[in-house]
């Protein structure tokens, strides 16, 4: 039997049971759907219900992928009124397992794959989607050469850029009809994924050098051309190429790189409250951060820069802080130190004494008696017991931040950090966890992920129709979100709630407006910004009745 697709198979427009029967009819769609006729709320009901019976979180994404494919306000209907509960699901730490097993469970996709052995398609890749100039806000892009913690996973990682637009849309209202997920299929140095029969990328090594360089180059040229608004945002590049293809094209692109910007501004957002706690300055801080790559060297660019603003010279913000990688402490001595360590390498003849040979984390702890830890290393269970005492014993409230994601890599679990530090450490985690009871206060454990701070970023930056993400319009998000911070309480948490999301993400939109407006990249301006902001936001509702016989596009 062959049967016409339908706008039940548009998964833009599909309403399935919400259909009047005047709209079946309208829509020759009579007879394909069963008699009743129900209203979102009732369908959000039973999709939840049915969510709920699925047996574990991986079956949770495959169910609301299924949703997501069927019907898109329905899917997000069910994100924004659960987002607490199902954002670690379409997001972190779920997508990390979805991506590893993505080949195997494929079933469907709503991304543009970019081969770099077709460098010649990527125009006409775009163009399929049907898409005008105006029509795109947004673009999230990964070559998937990191993703998380958990590395390369090439054409698999199209779900980060999937899971990255989710969490846009339902915490900040970005009009899911108006982005696009994009992966660049590069190649993969995963030899799992190479001998896995079910791979569905490119079968060779990465490809790197000149003909890498000239295929996101082309991405950029291609993707900027034809959808001049869009913001065009990297997620989960290699740290030898996430910082430079964004240095190289700050300027003429509007792009955003998450894992360097996102991810410093949050952790900006967490001391912000910390200070306020602990009544300490910017400049008085000594930052050490635990695995100095993409995320890690973001985070010191704009911690360095806060010191700076605080009053401290540059050399002085730069002699409190300490990278440490896989060769322990950074010092300027050591060989082939990638650009993005150097600027911040010790002098060898100043920590010397500290140990013969590689210094590591537990005695740089002990010489530095950091405020601020940050672990960005991928590196589960690097901040053992004796590191966190020594963190502890060293000033009275460090601020701890094990930020690696997802679950099987965060540096320490924040009940254990809590704990060992007998309640004294400032404890903000990348993945979502539960309140911790110590010593009879609840600690509330902020979830330090910059998918507190993008969306916001995002939807500030659209409606104002920034021209560049500047490092103002950075600093901005960040300071709203610590604004929404209620320091007061023992056992505070460094960061709003996740429940909180949607209302923080407007928050953090005007005040990123403000700033884009402020720095004159801004090319939209609003008599009042707030409504601007609020009218901008999508709302998952069923809206204008489609047209019968309409074009089905982009299914
Ligand atoms: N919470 C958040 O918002 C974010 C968290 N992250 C997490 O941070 C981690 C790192 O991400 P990226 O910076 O993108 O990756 P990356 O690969 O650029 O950086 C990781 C760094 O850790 C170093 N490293 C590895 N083993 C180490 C060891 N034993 N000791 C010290 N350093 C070591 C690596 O050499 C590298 O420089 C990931 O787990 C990721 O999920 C990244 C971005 C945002
Ligand atoms: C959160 C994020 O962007 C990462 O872990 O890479
Ligand atoms: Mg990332």
């Amino acid at each position: 039997m062959s049967v016409k697709p339908t706008i039940l198979q548009d998964r833009y427009r599909n309403r399935g049971t919400a259909f009047t029967l005047a709209q079946r009819a309208q829509l020759g769609i009579v007879g394909r759907l069963p008699a009743a006729v129900e209203t979102l709320d009732e369908q959000a009901a039973r999709a939840y219900a049915q969510l709920r019976q699925q047996p574990s979180n991986m079956h949770r994404y495959l169910y609301l992928n299924e949703v997501h494919n069927q019907n898109q306000v329905l899917y997000y209907r069910l994100l924004v009124d659960h987002l607490t509960e199902l954002l670690p699901i379409v997001y972190d730490p779920t997508v990390g397992e979805a991506i590893e097993q993505w080949s195997s469970d494929f079933r469907d996709s709503r991304a543009v794959y970019l081969s770099i052995d077709h460098p010649e398609d990527v125009e006409s890749s775009f163009r399929s989607l049907g898409l005008g100039a105006e029509d795109v806000d947004l673009i999230v892009v990964s070559d998937a050469q990191e993703i998380l913690g958990i590395g390369d996973w090439g054409v698999n990682g199209t779900d980060i850029s999937i899971g990255k637009l989710a969490v846009y849309t339902a915490a900040a209202g970005i009009d899911p009809d108006r982005v696009v997920a994009v992966n660049i299929d590069a190649g993969t140095d995963n030899e799992l994924l190479l001998n896995s029969p079910s791979y569905l990328g490119n079968r060779h090594a990465r490809v790197t050098g000149k003909r890498y360089d000239e295929f996101v180059a082309q991405y950029l040229e291609t993707a900027a051309q034809l959808f001049p608004n869009a913001l065009l945002h990297f997620e989960d590049f290699g740290p030898g190429n996430a910082r430079r293809i964004l240095v190289e094209n700050a300027k003429r692109y509007r792009i955003f790189n998450d894992d360097m910007q996102g991810t410093g501004a949050i952790v900006m957002a967490a001391v912000f409250a910390g200070l306020r706690m602990t009544g300490e300055r910017w400049a008085d801080q000594r930052l050490v951060v635990f695995g100095a790559g993409t995320a890690g060297t973001g985070i010191a660019d704009q911690i360095h820069a806060a010191m700076v603003r605080d009053g401290a010279s540059a050399q002085e913000a730069k002699d409190n802080v300490w990278l440490i990688d896989k060769q322990g402490l950074v010092t300027d001595d050591m060989p082939d130190l990638p650009d993005y360590q150097q600027p911040y390498s010790r002098r060898k003849d100043e920590v010397a004494d500290w140990a013969d040979g590689r210094i590591d984390l537990l005695t740089t702890i002990r010489h530095v008696k950091p405020t601020i830890l940050i672990g960005t290393s991928t590196v589960a269970s690097a901040f053992t017991r004796e590191v966190v005492e020594a963190l502890a014993a060293g000033v009275e409230r460090p601020i701890l931040l094990p930020l690696s994601n997802p679950t099987s890599r965060v540096e320490v679990m924040p009940s254990d950090a809590v704990q060992w530090s007998r309640g004294k450490a400032l404890v903000a985690a990348g993945i979502p966890v539960d309140p911790v009871d110590y010593d009879g206060v609840t600690y509330f454990i902020g979830q330090a992920n910059n998918a507190m701070l993008y969306p916001g970023l995002g939807l500030g930056t659209i409606v104002s129709g920034a021209e560049h993400v500047t490092d103002s319009m950075l600093l901005a998000a960040a300071e709203a979100v610590a604004g929404q911070v209620d320091v007061g309480k023992p056992g505070a948490a460094l960061l709003p709630p996740v429940a909180n999301l949607r209302a923080l993400s407007a928050t953090v939109a005007i005040a990123v407006a403000q700033a884009a407006a402020v720095d004159g990249v801004a090319t939209r301006s609003h008599a009042n910004l707030v409504e601007a902001v609020r009218e901008a936001m999508w709302q998952p509702v069923y809206r204008d009745l489609p047209q019968p016989n309409e074009a089905v596009e982009r299914s």
